[in-house]
Formats: C-alpha cells, sequence, structure tokens
C-alpha cells in the first residue's frame, strides 16, 4: 500500500511542529524520515497511524483518504521507542491481542509462525520483565507483524539497544520488510541508521520536509547547508575553490598531503581504520579523513577532490 501526504500541517498550540509536508511512499518502500530532535518526524508518524488529528491537508493510504478514520480502520502498526508491551500479559497473550478478533486456531497458527521466524518461540509463557532487552524488542516488532499490517510505521525501534545487538536488529527489520514487502516508514534522527536502512530518505528539519531521495543522491549531492551539515559534510566560503556562496565538502574528498590548497590542523580524532583531521582553512572548519595522523598546529596541504554547491 502506498502512503501519501498532501499539504499536511500539524501545530500544538504555538508550535508549528509540521509545515505543509507533500510525500508519497510507494507499496512496498522503506522510507526512513530522518531529522534533528524536534524536527516533526513523530508527528508525521503518528499523524499517518491516527493518533494525531492533522490541522491541514490530507492523509492518503492507497489512494484513500484516511486522515478522519479511527487508528483502528488504517490498517497500519506502529512500533515505539519503548516497545510498548504490556508488563502484565505473558509474551504469548502480548502477541495474542492485536489479533483477539480472530478464533484461537487462526491465532495461535499466526503466533506460532511469528514467533519462531524472530526466534521468541521460547519465551510465549514468559512476562516482558523477564526478557532482555533485545527479545523484548523482537516481541514487540513481532506484536506489530502479526496483524500482518500492510502499512509499518516506526518510531526510532532501535534506540534503546546497544550498538552490536542494534546492527542484528536491523538487518532483521530490513529482512522482514523485505521479505514481507511491507510499505515502511521509519524515524530515526542517526543518518548512518537511515542510509543503512533506507530505500529512499526524507530529511526533516524544523517542521519541513527538506529533501527526499535515495541515500548516496543525498549524502553527495545535499540541496542545502542545513542538510549538508547533518550528513557530514564541512561547509566553506565556495571562494577557496572558485565558486560563489558556500560549498559543502565530505572528509573522504579532502585529500592531504599535496596541494594546491593550506590548512592548519586543529584537532585529530583516532577514527578506527583513519584519522579525522580537523583542519582550520581561512577561517573556515575544514574535515579530512587521512590514514596519517598529522600533528596538531601543524600546516599540511591538501587538495579537495569533490564538493557540492550549496548556494549562500
Ligand atoms: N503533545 C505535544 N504538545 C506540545 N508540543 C508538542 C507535542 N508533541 C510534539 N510537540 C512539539 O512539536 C515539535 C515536533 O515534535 P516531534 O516529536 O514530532 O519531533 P521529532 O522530530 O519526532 O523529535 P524527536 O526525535 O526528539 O522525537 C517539537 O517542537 C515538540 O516539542
Amino acid at each position: 500500500m502506498s502512503v501519501e501526504l498532501r499539504q499536511v500541517s500539524k501545530r500544538y498550540g504555538k508550535v508549528q511542529a509540521v509545515k505543509g509536508v507533500n510525500l508519497k511512499v510507494e507499496k512496498g518502500e522503506f522510507f526512513v524520515l530522518l531529522g534533528t530532535s524536534g524536527s516533526g518526524k513523530t508527528t508525521i508518524l503518528r499523524s499517518i497511524a491516527g493518533l494525531e488529528r492533522i490541522d491541514e491537508g490530507e492523509i492518503l493510504i492507497d489512494n484513500e483518504r484516511v486522515h478522519h478514520l479511527p487508528p483502528g480502520r488504517r490498517n497500519v502498526a506502529m512500533v515505539f521507542q519503548n516497545f510498548a508491551l504490556y508488563p502484565h500479559k505473558t509474551v504469548y497473550e502480548n502477541l495474542s491481542q492485536p489479533i483477539e478478533n480472530l478464533d484461537k486456531g487462526e491465532r495461535d497458527e499466526r503466533i506460532n509462525e511469528i514467533s519462531k521466524r524472530l526466534d521468541i518461540h521460547h519465551l510465549l509463557e514468559r512476562y516482558p520483565a523477564e526478557l532482555s532487552g533485545g527479545q523484548q524488542q523482537r516481541v514487540a516488532l513481532a506484536r506489530a507483524l502479526v496483524k500482518r499490517p500492510k502499512v509499518f510505521l516506526m518510531d526510532e525501534p532501535l534506540s534503546n539497544i546497544d550498538v552490536p545487538k542494534r546492527v542484528a536488529a536491523r538487518d532483521l527489520i530490513k529482512e522482514i520488510q523485505r521479505e514481507e514487502s511491507i510499505t515502511t516508514i521509519y524515524v530515526t534522527h542517526d543518518q548512518t541508521e537511515a542510509m543503512a536502512l533506507a530505500d529512499r530518505i526524507g530529511v526533516m528539519l524544523n517542521g519541513e520536509l527538506r529533501q527526499v531521495g535515495h541515500p548516496e543522491d543525498i549524502y553527495l549531492n545535499p540541496n542545502c547547508v542545513d542538510v549538508a551539515t547533518f550528513f557530514g559534510m564541512s561547509v566553506v566560503d565556495g571562494g577557496l575553490v572558485k565558486e560563489s556562496g558556500k560549498v559543502g565538502v565530505l572528509p573522504e574528498h579532502v585529500d592531504l598531503g599535496k596541494g594546491p590548497y593550506k590548512g592548519v590542523v586543529r584537532n585529530v580524532e583516532f577514527a578506527g581504520n583513519s584519522y579525522m583531521v580537523h583542519l582550520s582553512v581561512n577561517g573556515d572548519k575544514l574535515r579530512a579523513l587521512s590514514k596519517v595522523r598529522p600533528r596538531i598546529g601543524e600546516e599540511v596541504e591538501f587538495a579537495i577532490t569533490r564538493y557540492k554547491v550549496l548556494g549562500s
């Protein structure tokens, strides 16, 4: 099912949380809404789920207007940051609650299938407090999937999980999404996670959807200073490369060692297989990835192999 937002706006009192957002997420697509804290991502997700009433605009699921329908009639499932499991119900009861309208045979069949798939089959009789964080998260995913939703909405579902488990959980989400071809809208403020998961990314800043595109496109060709900065570009005066306005440069496109440019090393951070070198160049800050560790205070020569003109 496709999900479409047309000129959607939402305010809370004086706060304009979402400003005239237009977006179409295609059937089966994994779409990531990426943005800073408070940029309106959760509000958009909750509006699609029917948990918020929008002030202006329209929301369509499979080309049908749904923004006046209650959550239960939208065929969407939402996974929240805190997993939202019922603490006084067993895993089995947690999984059966969303499908309690089905008869017991079919309910058990679905619960069996999904719990085997997510490796929680042996935990069905336990209570959420008796599970590890990763297991709780898999139960929450199972709970959302057991309804066989056509649209899957996820609000930072991995934020409470430690890094190694997070990568595994990310793989799992992606795998299920691909296999079941569920239209997914996934909210995060982590651009690495966004780039790893998304077919397309939409960048939210300050209530506005500022850019939509494939991860590689946005990463290399951000359309404004804010998006460029968010994706890790240094933004410097275009005069350096004989352009007007500002230009964005990724650290991997700054080659330390040979000119034509010169800068002073302000700081060096160890970054695993390389060093992140912070340079000062004509009063601008520029970051470079380098295989060798330069000295702080040293003047170094560098070249820029690629940049993006961002305007003023
Ligand atoms: N119920 C509410 N009442 C008042 N203001 C709200 C409410 N919910 C959200 N806001 C405000 O609306 C704006 C957008 O919030 P939203 O939660 O959508 O942002 P977000 O991008 O999801 O942020 P985060 O990544 O921190 O969760 C923020 O300024 C927030 O303070």
